[in-house]
Protein backbone atom coordinates (compact mmCIF):
# COMPACT_ATOMS: atom_id res chain seq x y z
CA UNK A 1 0.00 0.00 0.00
CA UNK A 2 0.63 3.71 -0.52
CA UNK A 3 2.08 5.97 2.34
CA UNK A 4 2.43 9.52 2.31
CA UNK A 5 3.59 11.83 4.63
CA UNK A 6 2.70 15.50 4.41
CA UNK A 7 5.08 18.09 5.36
CA UNK A 8 3.13 20.36 6.23
CA UNK A 9 4.32 24.67 6.91
CA UNK A 10 2.59 25.01 10.04
CA UNK A 11 1.55 28.76 10.81
CA UNK A 12 -0.07 30.38 13.52
CA UNK A 13 -2.89 30.67 11.74
CA UNK A 14 -5.20 27.47 12.74
CA UNK A 15 -7.98 27.81 9.68
CA UNK A 16 -5.20 27.95 6.93
CA UNK A 17 -3.22 25.19 8.80
CA UNK A 18 -6.24 23.33 8.41
CA UNK A 19 -7.48 23.75 4.96
CA UNK A 20 -4.00 23.18 3.84
CA UNK A 21 -4.21 19.59 5.69
CA UNK A 22 -7.57 19.15 3.59
CA UNK A 23 -5.97 20.28 0.54
CA UNK A 24 -2.78 18.38 0.71
CA UNK A 25 -4.30 15.35 1.70
CA UNK A 26 -6.35 15.31 -1.18
CA UNK A 27 -3.53 15.37 -2.85
CA UNK A 28 -1.78 12.32 -1.40
CA UNK A 29 -5.01 10.48 -1.71
CA UNK A 30 -5.00 11.36 -5.95
CA UNK A 31 -1.63 9.71 -5.77
CA UNK A 32 -2.77 6.66 -4.43
CA UNK A 33 -2.25 6.91 -0.38
CA UNK A 34 -3.92 4.64 1.96
CA UNK A 35 -2.53 5.75 4.82
CA UNK A 36 -1.58 9.94 5.19
CA UNK A 37 0.85 11.08 8.43
CA UNK A 38 0.82 14.52 9.55
CA UNK A 39 3.25 16.69 11.31
CA UNK A 40 3.23 16.87 15.05
CA UNK A 41 1.05 19.46 16.16
CA UNK A 42 -0.10 20.23 12.36
CA UNK A 43 -2.80 22.98 13.44
CA UNK A 44 -0.45 24.76 15.75
CA UNK A 45 3.52 26.34 16.20
CA UNK A 46 5.31 23.95 18.22
CA UNK A 47 6.30 25.27 21.74
CA UNK A 48 4.79 25.15 25.15
CA UNK A 49 3.36 28.51 25.48
CA UNK A 50 1.50 27.79 22.31
CA UNK A 51 -0.12 24.77 23.60
CA UNK A 52 -3.22 26.06 25.87
CA UNK A 53 -4.29 28.52 23.41
CA UNK A 54 -4.34 26.10 20.34
CA UNK A 55 -5.57 22.59 22.21
CA UNK A 56 -8.82 21.49 21.80
CA UNK A 57 -10.81 18.76 23.20
CA UNK A 58 -11.39 15.14 20.59
CA UNK A 59 -13.79 15.63 18.98
CA UNK A 60 -13.15 18.98 18.26
CA UNK A 61 -12.31 21.18 15.60
CA UNK A 62 -9.13 20.33 14.07
CA UNK A 63 -10.20 16.06 14.64
CA UNK A 64 -13.49 17.10 13.07
CA UNK A 65 -11.68 18.08 10.16
CA UNK A 66 -9.40 14.95 10.04
CA UNK A 67 -12.81 12.48 10.41
CA UNK A 68 -14.20 13.84 6.99
CA UNK A 69 -10.67 14.34 5.30
CA UNK A 70 -10.76 10.66 6.14
CA UNK A 71 -13.90 9.97 4.73
CA UNK A 72 -13.93 11.92 1.88
CA UNK A 73 -10.62 10.10 0.54
CA UNK A 74 -11.05 6.47 2.29
CA UNK A 75 -8.34 6.69 3.75
CA UNK A 76 -6.54 6.22 7.14
CA UNK A 77 -5.13 9.69 8.62
CA UNK A 78 -2.79 10.13 11.51
CA UNK A 79 -2.20 13.69 13.22
CA UNK A 80 -1.13 15.59 16.46
CA UNK A 81 -2.72 18.16 18.23
CA UNK A 82 -2.48 19.52 21.47
CA UNK A 83 -5.40 18.22 23.48
CA UNK A 84 -7.58 19.58 26.38
CA UNK A 85 -8.86 17.05 28.63
CA UNK A 86 -10.91 17.54 32.11
CA UNK A 87 -8.20 20.68 32.73
CA UNK A 88 -5.18 18.63 31.40
CA UNK A 89 -3.17 19.19 28.51
CA UNK A 90 -1.87 16.48 26.36
CA UNK A 91 0.13 16.25 23.22
CA UNK A 92 -2.13 13.70 21.16
CA UNK A 93 -2.01 11.91 17.78
CA UNK A 94 -5.66 10.90 16.51
CA UNK A 95 -5.96 8.33 14.07
CA UNK A 96 -9.90 8.06 11.83
CA UNK A 97 -10.25 5.25 9.50
CA UNK A 98 -11.62 5.79 5.80
CA UNK A 99 -15.30 5.44 7.52
CA UNK A 100 -14.65 8.99 9.13
CA UNK A 101 -14.39 6.93 12.39
CA UNK A 102 -11.92 7.72 15.14
CA UNK A 103 -9.51 4.43 15.51
CA UNK A 104 -6.96 5.44 18.16
CA UNK A 105 -5.47 8.11 20.64
CA UNK A 106 -2.33 8.76 21.13
CA UNK A 107 -0.87 10.60 23.85
CA UNK A 108 2.40 11.45 23.91
CA UNK A 109 4.35 9.20 26.64
CA UNK A 110 7.72 10.08 26.38
CA UNK A 111 7.41 14.23 27.42
CA UNK A 112 10.25 16.31 25.76
CA UNK A 113 12.33 17.68 28.63
CA UNK A 114 15.79 18.20 27.91
CA UNK A 115 18.48 21.09 28.70
CA UNK A 116 21.56 21.76 26.70
CA UNK A 117 23.25 24.35 28.33
CA UNK A 118 23.93 27.76 25.89
CA UNK A 119 21.94 25.65 23.25
CA UNK A 120 18.36 24.23 24.09
CA UNK A 121 16.34 24.05 26.45
CA UNK A 122 12.81 22.90 26.28
CA UNK A 123 10.57 21.69 29.03
CA UNK A 124 6.85 19.91 27.50
CA UNK A 125 6.45 19.03 31.17
CA UNK A 126 5.99 22.60 32.18
CA UNK A 127 2.67 22.34 30.55
CA UNK A 128 1.81 18.95 29.25
CA UNK A 129 0.79 15.47 30.75
CA UNK A 130 1.77 12.52 29.78
CA UNK A 131 0.17 9.82 28.34
CA UNK A 132 0.34 6.08 29.70
CA UNK A 133 -0.18 3.57 26.99
CA UNK A 134 1.30 2.34 24.16
CA UNK A 135 -0.76 2.06 21.04
CA UNK A 136 -1.48 0.58 17.79
CA UNK A 137 -4.24 0.04 14.55
CA UNK A 138 -4.68 -2.05 11.73
CA UNK A 139 -4.59 -1.23 8.31
CA UNK A 140 -3.14 -2.95 5.45
CA UNK A 141 -0.49 -3.85 8.24
CA UNK A 142 -0.53 -3.34 11.65
CA UNK A 143 1.04 0.01 13.17
CA UNK A 144 2.10 1.36 15.77
CA UNK A 145 1.72 4.69 17.25
CA UNK A 146 4.53 7.27 18.91
CA UNK A 147 4.91 10.91 18.71
CA UNK A 148 8.26 12.62 18.33
CA UNK A 149 10.46 11.99 21.47
CA UNK A 150 8.41 8.68 21.92
CA UNK A 151 11.06 8.31 19.05
CA UNK A 152 14.17 8.24 21.27
CA UNK A 153 12.97 5.31 23.50
CA UNK A 154 14.37 1.97 22.01
CA UNK A 155 11.92 -0.45 24.24
CA UNK A 156 8.80 1.25 23.19
CA UNK A 157 9.77 0.27 19.27
CA UNK A 158 11.14 -3.03 20.83
CA UNK A 159 7.59 -3.97 21.64
CA UNK A 160 5.59 -2.93 19.14
CA UNK A 161 7.73 -4.46 17.02
CA UNK A 162 6.47 -7.94 18.24
CA UNK A 163 3.47 -7.30 16.51
CA UNK A 164 3.90 -4.41 13.85
CA UNK A 165 5.12 -3.78 10.47
CA UNK A 166 5.05 -0.08 10.46
CA UNK A 167 5.56 2.61 13.06
CA UNK A 168 5.02 5.91 12.97
CA UNK A 169 5.88 9.53 14.52
CA UNK A 170 4.71 12.71 14.12
CA UNK A 171 7.75 14.50 15.06
CA UNK A 172 9.55 18.34 15.28
CA UNK A 173 12.85 18.09 15.68
CA UNK A 174 15.38 20.84 16.05
CA UNK A 175 18.22 22.28 14.31
CA UNK A 176 20.43 20.79 17.00
CA UNK A 177 18.50 17.40 17.58
CA UNK A 178 17.74 17.27 14.00
CA UNK A 179 21.14 16.98 12.03
CA UNK A 180 22.53 14.62 14.95
CA UNK A 181 19.82 12.41 15.80
CA UNK A 182 16.57 12.20 13.58
CA UNK A 183 17.62 10.05 10.81
CA UNK A 184 19.69 7.68 13.24
CA UNK A 185 17.45 7.71 15.56
CA UNK A 186 14.64 5.91 12.56
CA UNK A 187 17.28 3.86 11.11
CA UNK A 188 18.04 2.17 14.44
CA UNK A 189 14.88 0.44 13.75
CA UNK A 190 16.56 -1.46 11.36
CA UNK A 191 17.86 -3.80 14.40
CA UNK A 192 13.89 -4.08 14.55
CA UNK A 193 13.39 -5.08 11.02
CA UNK A 194 10.32 -2.26 10.56
CA UNK A 195 9.56 -0.14 8.28
CA UNK A 196 9.77 3.75 9.55
CA UNK A 197 7.81 7.24 9.13
CA UNK A 198 8.06 10.28 10.28
CA UNK A 199 6.70 13.41 9.70
CA UNK A 200 7.68 17.28 10.88
CA UNK A 201 6.68 20.09 9.90
CA UNK A 202 8.47 22.47 6.78
CA UNK A 203 10.83 24.16 8.53
CA UNK A 204 10.28 27.92 9.31
CA UNK A 205 13.02 30.33 9.97
CA UNK A 206 10.86 32.98 11.83
CA UNK A 207 9.89 30.56 14.41
CA UNK A 208 10.33 30.40 17.97
CA UNK A 209 11.08 26.90 17.66
CA UNK A 210 12.86 25.82 13.80
CA UNK A 211 11.64 22.46 13.21
CA UNK A 212 14.61 20.65 11.31
CA UNK A 213 12.23 18.83 8.23
CA UNK A 214 13.64 16.22 6.76
CA UNK A 215 10.27 13.45 7.05
CA UNK A 216 11.29 10.57 6.33
CA UNK A 217 10.45 6.76 5.83
CA UNK A 218 12.91 4.42 6.30
CA UNK A 219 13.13 0.45 5.95
CA UNK A 220 16.41 0.08 7.25
CA UNK A 221 18.00 2.23 4.75
CA UNK A 222 16.38 5.90 3.45
CA UNK A 223 13.22 5.06 0.97
CA UNK A 224 11.70 8.58 0.61
CA UNK A 225 13.15 11.95 2.36
CA UNK A 226 11.92 15.70 2.27
CA UNK A 227 13.78 18.65 2.40
CA UNK A 228 13.35 21.21 4.80
CA UNK A 229 10.08 22.79 2.79
CA UNK A 230 6.37 22.05 2.76
CA UNK A 231 5.83 18.82 0.61
CA UNK A 232 4.77 15.29 0.73
CA UNK A 233 6.75 11.98 -0.06
CA UNK A 234 5.43 8.57 -1.00
CA UNK A 235 6.88 5.37 0.04
CA UNK A 236 5.16 2.07 -0.98
CA UNK A 237 5.28 -0.42 1.82
CA UNK A 238 5.98 -3.58 0.43
CA UNK A 239 7.25 -7.11 0.58
CA UNK A 240 10.57 -6.02 2.37
CA UNK A 241 9.67 -6.82 5.84
CA UNK A 242 8.73 -10.43 5.42
CA UNK A 243 11.82 -11.45 2.95
CA UNK A 244 14.43 -9.37 5.51
CA UNK A 245 12.74 -11.19 8.88
CA UNK A 246 12.85 -14.50 7.45
CA UNK A 247 16.48 -14.03 5.60
CA UNK A 248 17.83 -12.37 9.09
CA UNK A 249 15.84 -14.17 11.42
CA UNK A 250 16.51 -11.95 15.29
CA UNK A 251 13.53 -12.55 16.23
CA UNK A 252 13.80 -16.04 16.79
CA UNK A 253 17.18 -15.82 17.74
CA UNK A 254 16.65 -13.40 20.83
CA UNK A 255 18.30 -15.27 24.32
CA UNK A 256 14.85 -14.48 26.21
CA UNK A 257 16.78 -16.88 28.79
CA UNK A 258 19.30 -13.66 29.24
CA UNK A 259 17.12 -10.24 28.94
CA UNK A 260 13.66 -9.15 28.49
CA UNK A 261 11.69 -5.94 26.93
CA UNK A 262 8.05 -6.27 28.70
CA UNK A 263 5.39 -3.84 28.74
CA UNK A 264 3.66 -3.16 32.48
CA UNK A 265 0.51 -2.42 30.44
CA UNK A 266 -0.13 -3.04 27.11
CA UNK A 267 -2.64 -0.16 26.40
CA UNK A 268 -4.73 0.42 23.48
CA UNK A 269 -4.70 -1.75 20.12
O1 LIG B 1 14.14 14.53 20.75
C1 LIG B 1 14.34 15.58 20.14
O2 LIG B 1 15.46 15.94 19.83
C2 LIG B 1 13.21 16.47 19.76
C3 LIG B 1 11.94 16.04 20.40
C4 LIG B 1 10.83 16.95 20.12
O3 LIG B 1 10.95 17.97 19.51
C5 LIG B 1 9.51 16.57 20.58
O4 LIG B 1 9.37 15.58 21.30
O5 LIG B 1 8.55 17.25 20.20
Amino acid sequence: FRLAVVQLQVSSDKANNLSKVRRLVKEAAGQGSKVVLLPECFNSPYGTSFFSKYAEKIPGESTQMLSEVAKENKLHLVGSIPEEDSGKLYNTCAVFGPEGELILKHRKIHLFDIDVPGKIRFQESETLSPGNSLSTFDTFCRVGVGICYDMRFAELAQLYNRKCQLLVYPGAFNMMTGPAHWELLQRAALDNQMYVATASPARDEAASYVAWGHSTVVNGEVIAKAGHEESIIYADILQYLADIRQQIPISSQRRDDLYAVTAMQQGSG
